[in-house]
């Protein structure tokens, strides 16, 4: 599905200080409808606090959350938005079935929201067994059906695979990948950067209250660059440092010859004649695409040094 260019949530210049320390600095962001947006971040970084406003479960202390286009107001669930920040209390006696029919019960939703909610986040097989029997993972799959019964645009979701054995973990992470591919805008805060970077179009880099890195996967994880391996060590630091010193990013030895990351994918031909040319031996050549964790690890080290 394609991410339009209307935002289903938008934080304008937002702020939150709880007794005078900053939770959340001067964040901007959209998250725009279609998209499965993750939030990702350190502990305390600020990334449930970023949530909680979006929900309406926080007041910024400056700046302003709008959720489709309407203001949020404090203490009030934004209409159109569903969120799992807490899990809901759910009596372990009932089944899941029976719990979901209570919440839509209380919460004025038709019955058949249940039925669809519990296929979504495929749990109708079990959906007559006690809540009490339910693996972790399928407790907090429960708690998204629960956030899903309204039929919600925007769907929130804080650390959902917290705790979660690995096969929870993926189950979750296609859970979110197949909302998002049913259109639902999904924002998620994790801890798993693969899982992320599995699931989500766009993410958002938290750190100390401010977010710093923030577009589309794509645009985070930067173009391709190729690196390429030869010998002898000098010949090609000469070669490259002559002929291609633009293009190479980083030059490192190992036992094996040069290594190089290069700019840019299309160099590599290039790179390889030049070479080549000059007597070089070249060992190595391949993409060598950046994943989440690595421009993460890279944006801590740069902003956050002592840490
Ligand atoms: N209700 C509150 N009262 C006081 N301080 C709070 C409150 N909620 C959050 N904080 C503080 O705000 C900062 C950001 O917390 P937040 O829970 O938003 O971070 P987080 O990125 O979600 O962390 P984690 O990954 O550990 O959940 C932390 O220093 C936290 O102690």
């Amino acid at each position: 599905m394609g991410v339009a260019d209307d935002p289903a949530v938008t934080l304008y210049g937002v702020t939150k200080t709880f007794g005078g320390r900053h939770a959340v600095r001067g964040v901007d962001l959209q998250v725009h409808r279609g998209s499965v947006y993750g939030l990702v971040g350190p502990n305390g970084a600020g990334k449930t606090t970023l949530l909680r406003m979006m929900c309406g479960l926080v007041e910024p202390t400056s700046g302003r959350v709008e959720v489709g286009g309407r203001p949020v107001s404090a203490r009030r669930t934004p209409a159109g938005l569903g969120a799992l920040i807490e899990t809901p209390g759910f009596v372990p006696h009932l089944t899941g079935r029976e719990n979901l029919r209570h919440l839509a019960r209380v919460r004025g939703v038709d019955a058949g929201s249940v039925e669809r909610s519990l296929g979504q986040v495929v749990l109708l097989d079990r959906a007559d067994d006690r809540y009490r029997t339910y693996s972790l993972g399928m407790k907090q799959r429960l708690g998204v059906a629960a956030a899903l019964l309204s039929e919600p645009a925007v769907l929130v979701l804080d650390e959902p695979s917290n705790g979660l054995v690995p096969t929870g973990v993926e189950e979750m992470t296609a859970l979110i990948g197949q909302l998002g591919r049913a259109n639902v805008t999904v924002v998620v805060s994790s801890h798993a950067l693969a899982d992320v970077e599995e699931c989500c179009t766009h993410v958002g880099i938290v750190l100390g209250g401010r977010l710093v890195a923030d577009g589309s996967l794509a645009d985070i994880l930067g173009p391709a660059r190729v690196r390429l391996r030869a010998s002898p060590h000098g010949r090609v630091a000469r070669v490259l440092g002559r002929t291609h010193p633009a293009v190479v990013l980083k030059q490192g030895r190992d036992e094996r010859g040069l290594f190089v990351d290069a700019a840019d994918e299309s160099s590599a031909p290039w790179l390889v004649q030049s070479l080549g040319e000059a007597g070089v031996d070249v060992w190595e050549v391949g993409p060598a695409r950046r994943n989440l964790r690595t421009v993460y690890d890279e944006l801590r080290r740069t902003l956050c040094p002592t840490r």
